[in-house]
């Protein structure tokens, strides 16, 4: 008779490849609506981008989904498991990156990550495999035995998320990781989000920086007040809110070059700014014009939607720090 192996014995109940399934989630401080009916879902292998500015409510939907705040309603599903009531059972298949730093600032790197490995169950000759290998991924080998304490805040951060690998979770949640961290640091943590995302890691980033969503995620979700304002594809977002626009530029223009399709018209530098839905006619209009009336063109491009005019678009404000 065959014999069942522990996987076959215990499957992990994965319905589809939806990872996480997040309905209607409320949650106030006081008379502070800080959710307010946060609602999405993640496939497999996606790096969701949660962007939003300060007070948004994206670390208390992180905090939900991790067990550290309970929402008022609403509920959150992990591979179809409840998240609120099997709390622990979920957690061995969550990485969680806190804002915060969680470190012992007198222990060594090495020491923090033996401390957090053993937490998660990890331990012996496995968990030193997995230290070498998150420290590899951290490029901070070289600084396994020094203490925390004479780490920049970068090097701190990575170590911080080193420790959230060591159990090898499935969705890996970050909150603001590169806030006030140096350069290096920052492309250290982008090689290993995009490295984790490749190998099939369900990654939640959440930022108030526009160019990190753009260069890492595929998945995007704008949050302003508590709601999700829009949620998508990174591209059919800018597809959709992102303004189509001309910029021009020639010193014979001292007002806007009319055009029928030209919705709205704008001074940008030297220059003018045509939106339009109909930029291939409308750019060909302005080549001909130019041709015809010896237009010194300094300048003559589409200009590409961005994720700043998205969000300004659908928040009717723009992202500050
Ligand atoms: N423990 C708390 N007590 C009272 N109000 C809170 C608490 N935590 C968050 N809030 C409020 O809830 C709202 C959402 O905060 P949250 O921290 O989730 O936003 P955020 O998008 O993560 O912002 P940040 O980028 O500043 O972390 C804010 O108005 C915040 O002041």
């Amino acid at each position: 008779m065959d014999t069942l192996s522990s996987a076959q014995r215990n499957p992990v109940e994965v319905p589809d490849d939806t990872v996480l399934q997040v309905t209607n989630l409320r949650k106030t401080y006081g008379k502070k609506q800080a959710l307010d009916n946060v609602t999405f879902s993640l496939q497999a292998g996606t790096c969701f981008g949660f962007l939003g500015p300060n007070g948004a409510g994206k670390s208390t939907t992180m905090k939900i989904l991790t067990g550290i705040v309970k929402a008022d309603s609403g509920e959150a599903r992990l591979f179809g498991q409840d998240m609120t009531t099997d709390t622990e059972r979920i957690a061995r298949y969550i990485g969680y990156v806190p804002q915060e730093i969680t470190l012992y600032e007198k222990l060594s790197a090495y020491d923090n990550l033996v401390f957090f490995g053993e937490a998660y169950g990890v331990r012996g000759s496995e968990l030193k495999r997995r230290i070498a290998d998150v420290l590899d991924k951290t490029g901070l080998t070289d600084r396994a035995q020094d203490e925390v304490q004479t780490f920049s805040g970068g090097m701190k951060r990575r170590i911080n998320i080193a420790a959230a690998l060591l159990h090898r979770p499935k969705l890996l949640i970050l909150d603001e990781p590169t806030v006030g961290i140096d350069p290096q640091s920052r492309n250290h943590i982008f090689e290993m989000i995009r490295e984790l995302n490749g190998q099939g890691v369900t990654i939640i980033y959440s930022t108030h920086y526009m160019e990190e969503v753009e260069a890492l995620c595929d998945q995007v979700a704008i949050m302003d007040q508590g709601a999700v304002k829009a949620i998508g594809p990174l591209g059919e977002l800018l597809e959709r809110y992102g303004r189509k626009a001309i910029y021009i530029e020639a010193p014979e223009l001292t007002a806007a070059p009319s055009d029928p399709d030209v919705s709205r018209a704008s001074r940008e530098g030297s220059g003018w700014i045509l939106e339009t839905d109909r930029v291939g006619e409308v750019m060909q209009r302005l080549l001909a014009a130019a041709a015809e009336r010896h237009w010194d063109v300094k300048q003559l491009e589409v200009v590409r939607p961005s994720l700043e005019q998205v969000f300004l678009t659908v928040t009717g404000t723009a992202l500050r720090d």
